[in-house]
């Protein structure tokens, strides 16, 4: 038994992602928040600027200082806008400080991150000291440097994992369209994320340009080596919170639907945060929102042979926040559901 709480700094508090882990590590009962940073801090609690956090912490925002950072706490999760964590991570890599880095910036090699966030990556030194950890699948890490999924990436390979692992994929036919919620976008205002333009509105964007292609794609790769595209396309739903995948694919191999049933229900029997419906019956987002969960449902449509998966989560939670303390929860040997076990709202 732990006789003190292991001690967490947040690097981008005032982001959705940042405030997200600041809510779930409140209820852990064996990680604590010591640190949290923003860029303009002011001195000021962290209740002023956000009143839903009044009388529950008694934390202010401090400046970024990673020796500071590793000298008060053991574990620190990056929640920063693409592009900042490959210029801030390397103190903690040099000194093998635990890190959980939600954003991109770690994902991918050098030059896929180049080509699909058009930014300069982090240096390959760097780059190879990180382990990209989709929590439900995690290995033991040789790592301290965990790189978070992205959110679409989350609910497309959960999605895709039990076909793909078993080399079951036709690879010329894998189509995914996702949709998310809005706050998957995070604070910044722009003119697409314009209230005006989001609500009772539709629309799709990055269409085969989303940076969470070649992620999808690394780790199928890796579970399926014949797989080198996939079509994917994404959309803004008009809601805050969720992810709806759509993923309509072709088997290699014919399987009949309760041979395709078994397959999913047997590789998550023993995943915590993955549930699979029952035969035919396809999840909505509400049945996930506010939980780590990723709820999947398939039909298989025997005269295009094509079959449907549905998959939905959270975007803040399993798309980020949550898996990166499942992620903790991992590296620290706690049990991988420790302070994320959460009920969706539902009405
Ligand atoms: N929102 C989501 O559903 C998901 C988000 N993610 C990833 O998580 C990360 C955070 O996302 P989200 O919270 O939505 O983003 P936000 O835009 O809401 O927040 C970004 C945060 O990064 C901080 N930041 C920006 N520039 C710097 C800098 N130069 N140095 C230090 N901190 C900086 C901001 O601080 P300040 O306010 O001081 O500018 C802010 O706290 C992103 O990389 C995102 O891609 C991943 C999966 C899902
Ligand atoms: C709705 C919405 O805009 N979502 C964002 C998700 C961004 C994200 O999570 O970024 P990284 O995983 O690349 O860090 C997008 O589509 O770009």
């Amino acid at each position: 038994m732990l006789t003190q709480k292991i001690k967490a700094a947040i690097v981008g508090i005032t982001g959705y992602a940042g405030l997200e882990l600041l809510r779930l590590l409140y209820s852990h009962p064996f990680i604590e928040v010591a640190v949290i940073t923003n860029t303009q801090p002011d001195g000021h609690d962290i209740s002023e600027q956000f009143p839903h956090l009044s009388g529950m912490y008694n934390l202010s925002p401090e400046p970024f200082d990673a020796l500071h950072i590793m000298q008060k706490t053991d574990i620190v999760f990056l929640a920063t806008s693409s592009g900042i964590s490959k210029d801030i991570a390397e103190p903690f890599i040099l000194a093998d400080f635990p890190v959980i880095d939600l954003s991109g910036d770690f994902r991918l090699t050098a030059d896929d991150y180049q080509k699909w966030y058009h930014k300069t990556p982090a240096t390959p030194s760097l780059l190879a000291k990180s382990q990209y950890s989709l929590a439900d699948f995690y290995d033991d890490e040789t790592t301290s440097y965990i790189a978070n999924p992205g959110c679409y990436a989350t609910a497309t390979l959960l999605a895709l994992a039990p076909l793909a692992q078993h080399h079951l994929l036709d690879q010329n036919n894998i189509v995914i369209d996702a949709k998310s919620g809005l706050s998957g976008a995070g604070k910044s205002l722009s003119t697409t994320s314009h209230f005006v333009n989001v609500s009772d509105n539709f629309t799709m964007y990055k269409p085969n340009s989303h940076q969470h292609i070649p992620e999808i794609t690394q780790q199928l790769h890796i579970w399926q080596p014949d797989i080198a595209h996939i079509q994917f396309t994404t959309s803004l739903l008009p809601i805050n919170r969720g992810i709806f995948v759509s993923a309509y694919v072709k088997l290699k191999e014919p399987r009949t639907p309760q041979q395709l049933q078994e397959l999913f229900e047997n590789t998550y029997a023993d995943k915590t945060f993955v549930r699979v419906m029952p035969s035919n019956e396809l999840p909505n987002i509400k049945q996930v929102v506010g939980t780590n969960f990723a709820d999947i449902g398939l039909t298989y449509n025997p005269e295009t042979q094509f079959l449907t998966i549905v998959s939905v989560i959270d975007n803040m939670i399993k798309g980020a926040a949550g898996q990166a303390i499942q992620n903790a929860n991992h590296f620290f040997g706690f049990p991988e559901s420790t302070g994320l076990k959460l009920i969706a709202q539902y009405a």
